[in-house]
């Protein structure tokens, strides 16, 4: 049984938390350049309660694309996974989050998964109601009770800051609307993906929503079942195949547990049946992924053997 207590956690945070030194904060969305590149917090959930954590774990950070697996998990259970997968492919790329080059190559123009840009695009197009506003608060509201936080709200500040320079996500979305994978107003899907993406969450937030992953859709306190074992399975397989991005491959050699990180510095994992794990830290690698995070999370993984491979 891992981390049976915050002093062996913070210990392992300590020996993490050098390599923070070797990753750069976000700063294409420009208000994710405020955050601090030495901050580093971990959390680790199990399922009768108990949670361990490590940092500065009152820290937020905004889901950015870790929104992707929860969008995800909303869109299979409005619409089914026949309509999705429809509009959305099962594989991999090899490219950066947000590279184009696939969504010409590939055939109709259907972006290759749902975790890259284009993909997420693609998934939060789906989430029905009749307005942004509607729409924005049944993806905030399943957040609130993934994380069993009420007080859960997203940065308009990170939000603006996205949606003024997201040029290269209204280009994947143009180019989708011509090819008939979306048919909605451009700004209004970007409206509501950059507020679905601006969510705070802290690593305590992040280890909750993993739980519930790892548990097959079971809230661990409430016993809910807040979305199909299905649903789940299918978006831990993503986060396994395309979660870390075009690092993911690596990532499962290292680690091996399913994981969905953002370019705010979060990394969300669920360990299968077992506990859901939150971390939190801003500076990143070339790939835009957590460097200390994932320090930590090979730490974890060859300590207490959490690999599923
Ligand atoms: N990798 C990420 O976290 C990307 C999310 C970000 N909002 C974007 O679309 O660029």
């Amino acid at each position: 049984m891992p981390c049976q207590s915050n002093e062996e956690l913070e210990s392992i945070l300590l020996e993490a938390k050098q390599y923070t030194s070797e990753g750069k904060v976000a700063d294409y969305i420009p208000a994710l350049s405020k955050a601090n590149p030495d901050d580093l917090s971990v959390a680790i959930f199990h399922p009768d309660g108990t949670c361990y954590s490590a940092g500065c774990i009152q820290e937020k950070i905004t889901l950015q694309s870790i929104s992707k697996v929860i969008t995800l998990a909303l869109a299979l259970m409005e619409s089914g996974e026949e309509y999705v997968f429809s509009k959305v492919g099962y594989e991999p790329t090899g490219d950066p989050f947000n590279s184009i080059v696939k969504l010409e190559m590939s055939n109709p123009s259907k972006p290759l998964n749902p975790m890259i840009n284009a993909g997420a695009l693609a998934v939060t197009h789906m989430i029905k109601g009749n307005s942004v506003e509607e729409r924005f608060r049944k993806i905030i509201d399943f957040v609130k009770r993934l994380s069993g936080n009420e007080e859960i709200s997203y940065s308009a500040e990170v939000a603006k800051s996205e949606f003024e320079t997201s040029h290269l996500n209204r280009a994947l979305c143009f180019f989708m609307k011509q090819h008939g994978i979306i048919n909605e107003d451009v700004e209004e899907l970007l409206d509501l993906y950059t507020k679905q993406c601006s969510i705070e969450v802290n690593c305590l937030d992040l280890a909750r929503i993993g739980i519930v992953f790892a548990l097959n859709g079971k809230e661990p306190i409430t016993n809910k079942q807040l979305m199909p074992a299905q649903v789940a399975r299918i978006c831990k397989t993503f986060m396994v195949t395309c979660g870390m991005y075009n690092a993911s491959g690596e990532f499962a050699v290292r680690v091996g547990i399913p994981a969905k990180s953002g370019v705010a510095g979060g990394i969300l994992g669920a360990v299968p049946n077992r506990f859901g794990i939150g971390i939190s830290g801003p500076a990143l690698d070339d790939k835009g992924n957590s460097v200390a995070g994932l320090k930590l999370l090979e730490i974890l993984a060859s300590k207490y053997e959490l690999s599923m491979f």
